[in-house]
C-alpha cells in the first residue's frame, strides 16, 4: 500500500468585517458559553468481552449505551487516571476536564455539561472523580517499536498534517495502524490536549462506520493504536490507484459514510461534529466498509447549543462550508456540506480541489443544474452504474452543498434519500426532468455564486498567505 500524505489548513486571520459578523452570530448562540473543549468522560461497555471488540459488521450492529462505573479500584480505571495524570504531568501545565459522571441519563448529563463554565472546569479534582474502565490497551514504547520495526519507513502507510501512521504487527499477531503524533508548530501543551480530546471523543464512538481504537501510548510520544484498514483511505483508492473503483463499491462507501455521520450527529452518546470529513479521513475495511477516522478536530456540542463559533478555523480547503470558513460557525451542517463534496468526488472521480486549486463544487454546480450526467460521472466508470443510485447521489450532493446551512438536509434525511426510503419532496427539489436536477439548494437566493466565489478566493488567499 502506498504511503499517503494528507493535509489540512488553519486560518488564523479575521477581518474586522468577519469579526463583527461572527460576533453577531455568537450573540445569537445560547448563553455565550465557552467552547466545550475538554476531555470527555470515558464510556465503558458492560462486560470485558463487550469492550474488546470493535463493531465491524453493519448488519449486526445495534447501538450500545456505555456504562459508567464508580470507584477507583479496578486496574482499567487506574490506567485511565494514570494516563490523564501522566499526560498532564508531561505535557500540560493547565488543562480543563469535564467531570466524569455516573448517571446513565443522557439528558441529565447533557444539561449538566451545558451549565459548566471554564472556571468550574479548571478546578475539578480528578482524584474525586468516578473512574471509568476503558477497553483499550496502554502500550509501552518498546511494544510499539517492536510492532513497527522501530517505526521503519517501510511501515509508514500515511502521513497527515499532525501525524505519521505506521503499519504494525502486535505480538499476538494482530495487525494495527500506529498513529504517531508529530511535533509540529503546535505547543506541546496544545498537542497533548488535542490528543486527550481525540481520545475522549473516540471513546464515545462505537459504530461499524467509525474507526476503532485498540489502544494508546504516552510513552516516548503520543500514539493511538487503531484497527488496520487494509485498503487504506478512500482517497488512495479513488485517486491513487490505476484500478477504478466500481460504482457498486462507491455507492456502498457513500452509504457507509452517511450512516457513520448520522450516528455521530444523532445516535452517539454525544452530539459529535467531525469538522474534517474528506476522502483521506475515510478508511476502508477488508470488505470496503467505510470507516470515518481522524477525530483530531472533532467537537462535541451540548444539546441546547444551536451551534458554536470557533477560532482559528481548521479544516481542509475544498470541503469547508461557507458559514464555517467565513464565520467559524460549527454545527452538524458543516459535516453535511463536506459530505456533499465527498459525494461529488465519489461520483466524478475528481478531487475536491484539483492541482490548479480549482473547486469541485464550483465546477459541478452548473452541471448538476443542467443535469449533465455524462459530464459529471467519472469517465472511468463508463456506463457501468445504476442510473437510479446515480441520480439519488447527485440530488443528495446538490442538496448537501447548498450555501445556506438551513437548506441543507440533516444526515438522517441524507441516509433516507440515498437508501431510497423516501423521495425528495416538493421544496427540496424544485425542478426535476427537462431542466434537470435543480434542487432548492441550487437556488442561490441569499448567497450567490459570485459571493461564494469571492469568499472562496478570500479563503484561498488566507490559506496560501
Ligand atoms: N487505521 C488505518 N489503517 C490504514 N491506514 C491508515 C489508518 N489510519 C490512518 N491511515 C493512513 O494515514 C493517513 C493519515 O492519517 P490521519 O488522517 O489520521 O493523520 P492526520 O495527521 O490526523 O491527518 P490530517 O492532515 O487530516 O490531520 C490516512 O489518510 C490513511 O491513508
Amino acid at each position: 500500500m502506498a504511503m499517503e500524505e494528507t493535509g489540512r489548513e488553519t486560518v488564523e486571520e479575521k477581518t474586522p468585517e468577519k469579526e463583527s459578523k461572527s460576533k453577531e452570530m455568537r450573540s445569537e448562540s445560547v448563553n455565550e458559553q465557552p467552547s466545550p473543549r475538554c476531555v470527555l468522560e470515558i464510556p465503558v461497555l458492560g462486560s470485558d468481552s463487550d469492550t474488546s471488540s470493535c463493531s465491524s459488521n453493519s448488519s449486526s450492529y445495534s447501538p450500545r449505551k456505555p456504562v459508567f462505573q464508580k470507584g477507583n479500584k479496578d486496574s482499567y480505571g487506574l490506567q485511565w487516571k494514570n494516563l490523564i495524570g501522566n499526560v498532564k504531568k508531561k505535557y500540560v501545565r493547565s488543562f480543563s476536564f469535564i467531570p466524569l459522571l455516573t448517571s446513565n441519563d443522557k439528558n441529565l448529563r447533557r444539561t449538566k455539561l451545558a451549565k459548566l463554565h471554564a472556571s468550574e472546569e479548571e478546578h475539578v479534582d480528578i482524584n474525586s472523580m468516578p473512574v471509568p474502565k476503558p477497553s483499550w490497551k496502554n502500550f509501552t514504547y518498546s511494544e510499539l517499536a517492536a510492532a513497527t520495526d522501530n517505526f521503519s519507513p517501510e511501515n509508514l502507510i500515511g502521513k497527515g498534517g499532525h501525524a505519521e501512521v505506521y503499519k504494525g504487527h502486535l505480538s499476538d499477531g494482530q495487525i494495527v495502524a500506529v498513529k504517531k503524533l508529530m511535533k509540529n508548530e503546535k505547543q506541546e501543551e496544545d498537542r497533548a490536549s488535542d490528543f486527550l480530546s481525540e481520545l475522549g471523543i473516540i471513546a464515545h464512538i462505537n459504530h461499524p462506520n467509525a474507526a476503532c481504537l485498540i489502544g494508546f501510548s504516552v510513552d516516548g510520544g503520543l500514539h493511538l493504536v487503531l484497527q488496520f484498514s487494509p485498503h487504506g483511505s478512500l482517497s488512495s483508492v479513488l485517486f491513487g490507484s490505476p484500478e477504478r473503483l466500481d460504482w457498486k463499491t462507491r455507492f456502498k462507501v457513500a452509504i457507509g459514510i452517511a450512516d457513520g455521520l448520522k450516528y455521530l450527529h444523532y445516535d452517539c452518546q454525544r452530539r459529535i461534529i467531525h469538522r474534517d470529513i474528506k476522502a483521506s479521513n475515510i478508511l476502508l475495511t477488508e470488505d470496503y466498509e467505510a470507516q470515518i477516522s481522524d477525530f483530531g478536530l472533532a467537537k462535541w456540542l451540548p444539546e441546547n447549543w444551536p451551534h458554536h463559533v470557533v477560532h482559528p478555523i481548521e479544516g481542509t480547503f475544498g470541503y469547508l462550508a461557507p458559514e464555517y470558513f467565513m464565520h467559524g460557525i460549527v454545527d452538524e451542517k458543516i459535516d453535511v456540506f463536506a459530505f456533499g463534496v465527498l459525494l461529488l468526488e465519489i461520483i466524478t472521480g475528481r478531487r475536491a480541489v484539483d492541482s490548479a486549486r480549482q473547486s469541485l463544487v464550483i465546477w459541478a454546480k452548473p452541471l448538476l443544474q443542467q443535469n449533465e450526467v455524462k459530464e459529471l460521472v467519472d469517465p472511468g466508470l463508463g456506463d457501468n452504474y445504476d442510473p437510479s443510485e446515480m441520480k439519488r447521489s447527485m440530488i443528495t450532493a446538490s442538496m448537501c452543498i447548498n450555501h445556506s446551512a438551513s437548506q441543507r438536509p440533516t444526515m438522517i434525511r441524507v441516509v433516507e434519500l440515498l437508501k431510497n426510503k423516501e423521495s425528495p419532496v416538493e421544496g427540496e427539489l424544485k425542478y426535476c426532468g427537462e431542466r434537470g436536477i435543480i434542487a432548492d439548494s441550487l437556488d442561490l437566493q441569499d448567497y450567490s455564486r459570485t459571493s461564494y466565489l469571492n469568499d472562496l478566493n478570500r479563503h484561498k488567499q488566507l490559506v496560501l498567505e
